[in-house]
């Protein structure tokens, strides 16, 4: 078993690029389904998630093959399989996204309710009425859904939350369905324009995304396309707060700047330099950062995949900050493996509060969840003494060898089997 371990760290310095983003390449993934031309995605990220849905993709009858570590070429000419293995879907939440693209071009679809981290309890009713508003018959058990139809037609949807996922979803099942959808209260987040804009290029009609009011107009087929995907704002986020917490001078490469308003104006807030080149972000901290609040909520809001990392950050920032997560009921597992390091957090129900302490102090933590051990990475960094990661599973799923990106900034961070 593999774990991570870090040694109290200098200030970071340097430059680090950020990989493909892993939520726009896992619904481009499961999107790359509808097309039956060759599809190059370059920018992919190196992840286990990524790996668990190109196997998804070739259960289901796709070619998918590696041109290099980061490009992917995907032909699903020949998808014959309307339905996915449970070994596979169980691993990850994101499995789910293939439902989609499945019922609107083999027109049913078969699959287990997804897995992944236990962030909160993740229903899929939302995914599962827009299916319906587009003319699907859905049966739900325990175990399986089942969605099929004729001929899906368009359907207005309006969302009662946000959802990333069932926006994706929604938004993929609509792009063959004939006449238009409107999906309203849709996501927003950069993730769901990287995969409109890449259903686009395979020959949809979407309009809207990146707004609250999404408009799918039908189209009888979908081709090939080339696409890269758009830089990780979770992981260029992480990385600005490694900057931030280890008081050091760190420029973030390959970012979209607008896409880090939130995370930048927050660490403004508390007292670093943030300074927007075209693509990068330099972030300098100091001896004297103060503490901050913040309230999760949808984008453009602050993420709640940033979440986590911002709490590291606020357990050695001067004073008293508060944390309000909005989006998930579950997503304070770090809060305990933070208090092992020394932290003083207290929690109630969707509030944290966290005391800052002059330091934090190596300890045997977990990963309990993908950003919840990118937290205990950040806390390592600047902790006295040891910090030994366990469960780092997790932490693969979503950053692409995140220890070699900390080593390149300085940190006294590897991996060990043990
Ligand atoms: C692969 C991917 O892109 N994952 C991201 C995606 O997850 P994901 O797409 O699963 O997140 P959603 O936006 O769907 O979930 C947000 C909230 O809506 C609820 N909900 C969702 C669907 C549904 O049918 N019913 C329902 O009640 C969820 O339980 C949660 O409380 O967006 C989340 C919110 O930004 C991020 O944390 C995840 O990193
Ligand atoms: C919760 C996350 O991912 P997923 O939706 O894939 O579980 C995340 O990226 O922080």
């Amino acid at each position: 078993m593999e774990k991570i371990i870090i040694e109290k760290s200098p200030p970071l310095h340097g430059r680090v690029r950020v990989s493909g983003a892993k939520n726009a390449a896992l619904p481009i993934l499961a999107a790359s389904l509808l097309g039956t031309e060759d599809i190059i995605l370059e920018d992919v990220p190196n992840l286990k998630d990524v790996e668990i849905m190109c196997e998804v993709l070739k259960s289901l009858g796709s070619e998918v093959v590696y041109l290099d570590t980061n490009t992917i070429k995907i032909n699903s000419k020949n998808l014959n399989n309307y339905e996915t293995r449970y070994e596979l879907m169980n691993k990850m939440r994101a499995s789910f996204l293939v439902m989609g693209p499945l019922l609107t071009r083999l027109g049913k679809t078969k699959n287990s309710l997804p897995g992944g981290c236990a962030i909160g309890a993740r229903p899929i009713d939302l995914h599962l009425k827009g299916f319906r508003a587009l003319g699907a018959e859905v049966v739900q058990n325990e175990d399986n859904v089942f969605a099929y139809s004729d001929k899906l037609m368009g359907g207005m949807i309006y969302l009662d939350f946000p959802s990333v996922g069932a926006t994706e979803n929604i938004m993929m099942a609509a792009t063959m369905a004939q006449g238009e959808t409107i999906i309203d209260n849709a996501a927003m987040e950069p993730e769901i324009v990287d995969l409109s804009n890449f259903l686009n290029k395979l020959g949809a009609d979407i309009r809207g995304a990146g707004t609250s009011t999404i408009k799918i107009r039908g189209v009888k087929h979908l081709g090939g396309a080339k696409h890269s995907i758009i830089p990780d704002r979770i992981e260029a986020g992480t990385l600005m707060v490694g900057a931030a917490i280890s008081k050091g001078d760190v420029i973030v490469e390959n970012v979209i700047t607008s896409h880090m308003k939130p995370v930048s104006a927050k660490l403004r807030e508390c007292g670093c330099t943030v300074e927007e080149g075209i693509d990068s972000i330099r972030v300098v901290g100091n001896d004297h950062l103060t503490a901050i609040d913040i309230k999760t909520m949808p984008y453009p809001g602050f993420p709640t995949d940033m979440q986590a990392q911002f709490m590291a950050l606020m357990t050695v920032l001067e004073g008293t900050s508060t944390v309000i997560e909005t989006v998930f009921e579950n997503r304070f597992m770090h809060v305990e493996e933070l208090k092992k390091m020394g932290a003083d957090i207290t929690v109630e129900e969707r509030a944290a509060t966290i005391i800052g302490k002059d330091k934090l102090f190596g300890a045997e933590v977990k990963a309990t969840d993908l950003r919840a051990g990118a937290a205990m990475v950040l806390a390592g960094i600047i902790a006295e003494g040891k910090t030994i990661i366990d469960e780092i599973y997790h932490i693969d799923r979503g950053y692409d060898r995140i220890e070699e990106k900390f080593r390149k900034l300085g940190a006294n961070i590897y991996r060990q089997e043990f």
